[in-house]
C-alpha cells in the first residue's frame, strides 16, 4: 500500500503540488491525468525520492521513501530517458540490468520474450546505441527495463507517448497481462484517456497540483474527464 499525506511542493512562491491525502492499494491500476503543468510528473517523481517535497510524506508499506531504501527493491519506473544508460545497445542495458538483479540469462531472455510483439523487431540484436533509437524504441526500452526483476509496484510516467498505434495496442495488453498475473501495482500518467480509462481501476484527476477528482467508477470515467477536458 502507498500513502501520499499532506504533500506539497514549492519553488519559490509557486506551489506545485498539494496533495492531501492518497492511499493507493496492492494491484490497483492507478491512473493519473490532468493539463500540462497540473504537477503528474512531480508527483511521481517525489513518491520515488528523485525530488524532495517541501513539507508530506510519501510512505510505501509504511516506510517513508525519502528515508528508507527497502521500497527500491520492489519498485520499477521508466519516468524518462534520463534514467537509461544510452551509451549502451538495449542488449548491453538489459544485460547490465540482469547482474544488478541478481537473474539468470534465461530468466532474462523469459523476461524479454513477453516483449517480442512491442520489440517488433527493432530492439534487440541491433548494435544501435539506446542513444540513437527512435523516441518510441526508446520507450518500450525504458518501459521493459522499468518491468525487469518482477517489481510490486512500476510507475510509467505519459507511457503511450510517443508509441505508434500497433505498440499502444500492444503495451495495453502488456500491462493488463502483467496485472493480472503478476498482481503488479501500477502507477500510470497519461494524456490519453482512451487508453487510461481503458486500463486502470481509478483515475485520479490533477489541477494546478491538487486533486479535483477521483474516479473510481469505470463506466462514468470517460464522460467526466471528457466533460473536464472539453470544459
Ligand atoms: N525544477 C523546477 N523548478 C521550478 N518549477 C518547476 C520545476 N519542476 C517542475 N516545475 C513546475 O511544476 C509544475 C508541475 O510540473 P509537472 O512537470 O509536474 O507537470 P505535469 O502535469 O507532469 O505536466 P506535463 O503534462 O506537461 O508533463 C509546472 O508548473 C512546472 O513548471
Amino acid at each position: 500500500m502507498i500513502k501520499v499525506e499532506n504533500l506539497r511542493k514549492q519553488y519559490k512562491e509557486a506551489v506545485v503540488l498539494d496533495v492531501e491525502q492518497l492511499e493507493i492499494p496492492k494491484q490497483e491500476c492507478f491512473g493519473l491525468v490532468g493539463n500540462n503543468g497540473a504537477g503528474k510528473t512531480t508527483l511521481f517523481r517525489i513518491m520515488l525520492d528523485l525530488v524532495r517535497a517541501t513539507s508530506g510524506s510519501v510512505t510505501m508499506d509504511g516506510e517513508d521513501v525519502s528515508k528508507n531504501e527497502d521500497w527500491k527493491a520492489k519498485t520499477g519506473a521508466y519516468l524518462d530517458e534520463h534514467m537509461l544508460l544510452t551509451y549502451l545497445t538495449p542488449d548491453e542495458y538489459f544485460e547490465t540490468l540482469r547482474k544488478i538483479y541478481h537473474m539468470s540469462e534465461a530468466d532474462l531472455e523469459l523476461h524479454l520474450e513477453k516483449f517480442t510483439e512491442l520489440f517488433n523487431d527493432e530492439i534487440r540484436g541491433k548494435k544501435k546505441y539506446i542513444r540513437d533509437l527512435s523516441k518510441g524504441n526508446l520507450k518500450k526500452v525504458g518501459i521493459a527495463a522499468a518491468l525487469l526483476g518482477s517489481p510490486e509496484v512500476v510507475y510509467l510516467d505519459e507511457p503511450f507517448e510517443n508509441l505508434d498505434p500497433s505498440s499502444q495496442i500492444r503495451l495495453k495488453k502488456l500491462i493488463l497481462q502483467e496485472k493480472e498475473v503478476s498482481e503488479t501495482t501500477f502507477l500510470i500518467s497519461s494524456h490519453d484517456l482512451n487508453h487510461v480509462t481503458e486500463i486502470c481501476d481509478r483515475i485520479v484527476l490533477l489541477e494546478k497540483g491538487k486533486v479535483i477528482n477521483d474516479l473510481r467508477d469505470r463506466n462514468a470515467m470517460m464522460s467526466e474527464l471528457e466533460a473536464y477536458f472539453t470544459g
